[in-house]
């Protein structure tokens, strides 16, 4: 069991994270302040240290600047509230492992803690020095699901469907993750040791697409130099996923259709028929349905591609996935480029909130690519964000960015009812664009009677 020494001195908030933690399964300590976090540290083994940055006697800092010279990395993260970002900044830069900004997200924190022991098993933080250590944890992952009402009906059918047999169709306009959706259902499906092949059915010369599908032999065609594996063949045992599915022509739908019922194929040149077992995902941002009626998709392929659909929500219909979303592709531009971003600052994470994503997850990525390379401090301002979302007026900009903190008594309802609804109603995220904490929200939710 991993044992977490907490550093706090607000005791209620210390007790309520130390119960919290418990029920986790961590074991843990806690001090009120430097000198007795200090002689826990003497006293214990201890894996992870949350410390808050201001302390009766010192503040984080100087606890992590003790552990370097006793040359005892603990991993620490640092608790802060939201207006002391550039402190935590500071203390990441002497070591610290990274920081929470408070009113603290469970979720959030729990995900930290976990990377913060994970990365510390596989390489033990010996000889830390400043500047290795200066980014916040980079564990590559690659896969974020997301939070939103929307994202959570979409990751349940996912799940539900996952394991069965049943083909799968993905709608879902362009740069909305459907592939990502696909290869997540293969995931988790019985055949995630198999392959798992895409092909973009878009993407395809009319003329060599039975090719891509079922293979060829040597000599078949012009052109056919060597035998070629077909896609069916590739993904045989496992799952073949086909976009853009409603790019295909009408003749080989009709040979896709018979490979999916008879469950063989016969390469391009050959007589003999291979037997095949894959699961097809397919995926479309076209509707189908009007395809039929125009004559253009068979409507048999479509019953038998489609056994159950998943539609795929667009990003700006994810309000509280936006800042998930821009984090992570920032964690990814910030590995591949090298650079140490930190984050976006508030003005940054208004207009990320406010802007419709017409490119949806796609866009995103892209834009915050070349944001982090763009940015020279630790955060990416609205500046270089700007630079980048050329189309600027499909920010519906219903309140200015500068307008949102609560400077005005008159105008505090509509704001921080307008916060609540840029961040799907999620009051610590509310809470720091209203550059207020949390409690003080609850009690301005109380005054005004908003639910
Ligand atoms: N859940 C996710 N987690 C992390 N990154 C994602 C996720 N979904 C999508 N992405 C990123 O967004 C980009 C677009 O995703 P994807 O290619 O799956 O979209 P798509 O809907 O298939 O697009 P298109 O219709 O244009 O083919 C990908 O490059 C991927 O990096």
């Amino acid at each position: 069991m991993k044992r977490i020494l907490i550093v706090e001195d607000d005791t209620t908030y210390s007790l309520m994270l130390k119960t919290w933690l418990k029920k986790k399964e961590f074991e843990v300590e806690t001090a009120g302040n430097i000198k007795d976090a200090q002689k826990i540290l003497n006293n214990y083994h201890i894996d992870l240290i949350l410390s808050d940055l201001r302390l009766p006697d010192h503040d984080g800092i100087s606890l992590l600047e003790w552990m370097n010279i006793k040359k005892n990395p603990i991993p620490l993260i640092i608790m802060t509230g939201y207006a002391e970002i550039q402190t935590a900044v500071q203390a990441m830069k002497l070591g610290a492992k990274d920081y929470v900004s408070k009113p603290i997200n469970p979720d959030e924190l729990l995900k930290k803690i976990i990377e913060a022991l994970k990365i510390d098993i596989q390489q033990p933080l010996k000889n830390i020095s400043p500047k290795e250590n200066k980014t916040r944890v980079t564990i590559h992952q690659e896969y974020l699901e997301g939070e939103s009402d929307a994202a959570k009906e979409l990751y349940h059918y996912v799940k539900l469907v996952a394991p069965t047999p049943m083909s799968v169709l993905i709608n879902g306009a362009s740069g909305t993750g459907k592939e990502y959706v696909a290869h997540r259902i293969h995931q988790l499906s019985k055949r995630s040791d198999k392959p798992f092949i895409a092909i973009d059915c878009g993407a395809i010369p009319k003329e060599l697409a039975a090719s891509e599908f079922f293979g060829h032999i040597k000599g078949s065609f012009t052109g056919a130099i060597n035998d070629k594996t077909g896609a069916f063949l590739e993904a045989n045992g496992g799952t073949l996923f086909l976009d853009e599915i409603g790019n295909l022509n009408y003749e080989t739908q009709i040979q896709l259709l018979r490979a999916l019922q008879e469950r063989r194929i016969k390469p391009i040149g050959s007589n003999q028929e291979i037997m095949v077992d894959i699961r097809l995902i397919t995926a479309t941002n076209e509707n189908l349905e009007n395809a039929i009626s125009n004559g253009t998709f068979r409507e048999d392929l479509y019953h038998r591609i489609n056994e159950f659909t998943i539609r795929m929500p667009q990003l700006k219909d994810r309000k509280e996935d936006i800042l998930h979303f821009a984090n992570f592709f920032l964690d990814q531009a910030n590995q591949e480029l090298d650079k140490h971003i930190f984050g976006f600052d508030n003005e940054a994470s208004i207009l990320l909130l406010q802007y419709n994503w017409p490119g949806n997850l796609r866009q995103m990525k892209n834009i915050v690519r070349r944001a982090t390379l763009l940015a020279n401090n630790d955060y990416i301002t609205a500046s270089e964000l700007k630079q980048e979302l050329n189309n600027i007026n499909e920010v519906q900009t219903s309140i200015s960015i500068n307008d949102f903190s609560l400077k005005n008594p008159n105008t505090e309802r509509e704001r921080i009812l307008e916060a609540l609804k840029q961040t799907g109603n999620n009051k610590s995220r509310a809470a720091q664009l209203l550059n207020i904490d949390r409690k003080t929200l609850y009690n301005k939710l109380k005054l005004y009677h908003i639910e």
